[in-house]
């Protein structure tokens, strides 16, 4: 099952260049994709094709075309498209716009017309999925960086997407709220069968989760797959090597040096197991030729 095709799908701004140039692109339902690439490459403007706000609020032009959950996203209305993709976009901070936490959440679900019991349960509910249960009362100004991103994500979870779409939603973390972040849009993607896309810079905090990674180039997809495909692939391209997350680079270093391969590491303790193996036998097998 798709939750999301890009077929052939180009986009451009009005009067400037393509900031997509015929993406084609499958996002199955359940998975993690992770979007790289650098800065330009087009990770925003697909996150805002994802939502259908690319066309709807931007004028442009566009060949090609998107689907979500089957919605051709230029003939549904954003409305449609919303019940089944939640977005949190860099800037979440805008995202917020009412006092106190649970007015936050509420916000859109008041907007569909959901009845106010209903109301009050899913805000208990999506609030304890995100970390922030009791919280409802707090003024949303008086919230750390971390929790006004969960609030943002809770509110997107309140209508119930089964896509979620978040673009850089680390960029204002300290690395620990980043791991955090992470830790959450995992157990979303796991617990509660979400599919989650997001774009991120830095590979090595979304290693642990993604099995998929797509890396945009100059508004091409430049390759895509699962990350054991993508990282050798990216290693070898000079303007995209540098986006290999430090434990790859290990892994590529040392099995040149050791003429070995190694599994497809999502953590360091993962490392740290197979090479304590490694080192452990060719010890043995010096010890038996010596
Ligand atoms: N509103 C806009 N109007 C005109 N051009 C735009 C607009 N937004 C983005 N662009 C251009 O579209 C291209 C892709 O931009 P986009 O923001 O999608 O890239 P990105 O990969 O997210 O970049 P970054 O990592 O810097 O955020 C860039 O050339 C950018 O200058």
């Amino acid at each position: 099952m798709t939750a999301m095709v890009f077929e052939n799908f180009s986009y451009a701004y009005d009067g400037a260049e393509k900031a997509l140039d015929g993406v084609s692109l499958t996002v199955a339902r359940g998975s993690f994709t992770a979007v790289a690439g650098p800065s330009g490459a087009g990770k925003t403007t697909l996150c805002l094709a994802a939502c259908g706000v690319v066309p709807h609020y931007f004028g442009g032009s566009m060949a090609g075309g998107v689907k979500v959950a089957g919605l051709d996203t230029a003939g549904s209305s954003m409305g449609e498209l919303s019940a089944h993709v939640g977005t949190v976009l860099e800037d979440y901070e805008s995202q917020l716009v009412t006092m106190t936490v649970a007015e936050e959440v509420a916000f859109a679900l008041e907007n569909r017309g959901v009845e106010h019991g209903m109301i009050a349960r899913r805000i208990g509910e999506v609030l304890a999925q995100v970390g922030l249960a009791g919280m409802e009362d707090r003024e949303v100004g008086s919230l750390s960086g971390g929790q006004k991103q969960r609030l943002a994500i809770a509110s997107v979870l309140a209508t119930r997407p089964g896509i979620l779409v978040l673009d850089e939603p680390a960029s204002a973390l300290d690395p620990e709220g980043a791991e955090d972040l992470y830790a959450l849009l995992a157990l979303l993607n796991r617990e509660y069968g979400m599919t989650v896309l997001v774009v991120e810079h830095d590979l090595a905090r979304v290693l642990a989760y993604a099995d998929n990674i797509v890396v945009l180039a100059s508004g091409r997809v430049a390759c895509e797959g699962r990350p054991e495909e993508v990282l050798p692939l990216i290693a070898r391209r000079e303007d995209l090597a540098a986006m290999v997350p430090p434990l790859w680079q290990l892994k590529f270093g040392l099995e040149d040096r050791l003429d070995a391969g190694f599994a497809p590491w999502r953590h360091a303790g993962e490392a740290v197991e197979e090479l304590g193996g490694f080192i452990g036998a060719r010890h043995r097998e010096g010890t038996k030729s010596a």
